[in-house]
């Protein structure tokens, strides 16, 4: 080649991620260049690997606390690598293959810095999941709480599926366990994905928020990229997302349905207001930024406090889930105008929640007079975004860049996130 013939030269990568809502393993094959405002990607391939049933069921006992010898935890790390790898595999059929993976893992369990009292609670219910989960990390060594240098409680965030495992049986090289290096200068581990957003989402002259609904949402607020843009975004942990409509679904069809399909059930109903005020007193919505939160909050206990609240009211089930559909929504836009500089001129949904229609219609009338469009809408994959930015987040790592924002985690400094693992070959096939 001529020397002043400039090629981009790219890396194949392929990103990992089954999130709160535990659906099964985002897979994303990517092409990276570039490194930070010139970062370009081209999806190469996405798709949705749902966890073998049995699975999925572990996965989420053990998320709503229910205590398990360290022996089960070995058994579980070990099978959501083995499905992780596999998801490796597959999503490169018909590909020149990746050479590199970044694996986000399974989030099990999330504890923000400063301890629980720290993250409001919703009640004495509340209490009580914290309580046996107490009992679960008693057996272990994680039962001690390192302190900071003002003593502040660390925050402690456990993902599954170890890397190395995944390294050896794809033979690719697995970046993983992105959130520690984070926590363990103080911040929150949590979201990672908004220093992605601010090199693929923002926009000259727009003040944009990159809103994620997965099963707990998370904001990016991105001001126009110019002068100090990057130290000005501004990003957290919103509350629920779809983690208590999931469960209130499932509870309603007797465990027939899942989801409430592009928000049709709660599209039926009539959100009570009175109780989306009472719910949003909550502590957690009125918790000042950096902070970050999961099922550990927003889960089974928390619903239960929600039904308890709904027959107070009457609700019938259209009802509850218009009204758990409307704090999904009210905790967004509250936390907007409680927290952020400015209201953004754009609203990006990501996540699953973006295919609820009703909840985007819901959104759109309580920020009237700015457009709330999807991710896609402006050519990134809403249901891969997550996947593609740990591909970048690994990438970075490989190239020596920082992955977290201290505006978003709170963390004092920049820092290089993920656990390199090596590998030569590779001893699993693909499927067809
Ligand atoms: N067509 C749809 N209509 C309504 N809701 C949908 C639709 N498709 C997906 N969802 C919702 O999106 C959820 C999954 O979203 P997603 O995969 O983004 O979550 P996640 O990545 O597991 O969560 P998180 O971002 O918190 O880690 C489903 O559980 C469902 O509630
Ligand atoms: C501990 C954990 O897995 N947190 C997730 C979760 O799901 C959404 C929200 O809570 C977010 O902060 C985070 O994930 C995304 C990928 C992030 O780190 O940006």
């Amino acid at each position: 080649m001529h020397p002043t013939e400039e090629t981009a030269v790219s890396t194949r990568v392929i990103g990992l991620i089954s999130g709160t809502s535990v659906d099964g393993i985002d897979a994303a094959l990517v092409e990276i260049s570039g490194t930070e405002l010139d970062l370009k990607i081209e999806l190469l391939a996405g798709a949705t690997y749902p966890y073998p049933a049995q699975l999925r069921e572990k996965i989420l006992a053990v998320g709503a606390g229910v205590a398990i010898s360290m022996a089960e935890l070995a058994e579980i790390d070990d099978a959501i690598a083995q499905v992780f790898a596999q998801a490796a595999q597959n999503i490169q059929l018909g590909h020149q293959p990746a050479t590199l993976i970044g694996s986000h893992g399974q989030t099990v369990y999330h504890r923000p810095p400063g301890g629980a009292g720290e993250q409001g609670s919703r009640g004495a219910g509340e209490q009580g999941e914290q309580g046996r989960r107490e009992i679960l990390i008693s057996n272990s060594s994680l039962a001690q709480r390192p302190a900071t240098a003002n003593s502040t409680p660390l925050g402690y965030s456990l993902q599954l599926g170890r890397g190395a495992l995944i390294a050896h049986l794809t033979g690719i090289t697995t970046v993983s366990n992105f959130r520690v290096a984070d926590i363990a200068i103080g911040g929150h581990g949590a979201p990672l994905v908004p220093r992605v957003d601010a090199y693929l989402l923002s926009h000259p002259e727009e003040g944009r928020c990159i809103q994620n609904i997965g099963g707990i949402g998370n904001v990016a607020y991105i001001p126009p990229r110019h002068g100090d843009w990057l130290s000005k975004i501004r990003a957290w942990d919103t509350g629920p997302g779809n983690s208590l409509l999931d469960l209130a679904v499932e509870h309603l069809s007797a465990g027939a349905k899942t989801y409430d399909e592009n928000g049709n059930w709660a599209a039926s109903g009539t959100p009570c207001h009175p109780l989306v005020e009472q719910w949003l007193n909550q502590d957690y919505f009125h918790l000042p930024p950096p902070k970050s939160t999961g099922r550990e909050l927003f889960g089974v206990t928390y619903l239960h406090e929600c039904l308890k609240d709904a027959q107070a009211y009457q609700l019938n089930a259209a009802d509850l889930l218009a009204t758990l559909t409307e704090l999904t929504a009210a905790s967004i836009v509250h936390s907007y105008r409680t927290f952020l500089p400015e209201m953004p001129q754009r609203v990006l949904l990501c996540g699953g929640g973006s295919r609820n229609l009703y909840l985007k219609r819901r959104l759109e009338l309580l920020l009237p007079s700015i457009p709330v469009l999807t991710t896609d809408e402006i050519g990134l994959s809403a249901d891969f975004k997550e996947a593609i930015a740990f591909a970048i987040l690994a990438y970075w790592r490989h190239l020596g860049i920082p992955g977290n924002l201290p505006t978003a985690t709170g963390a004092p400094q920049e820092v290089l996130l993920g656990e390199i693992h090596q590998s030569q070959y590779s001893v699993i096939r693909h499927e067809q």
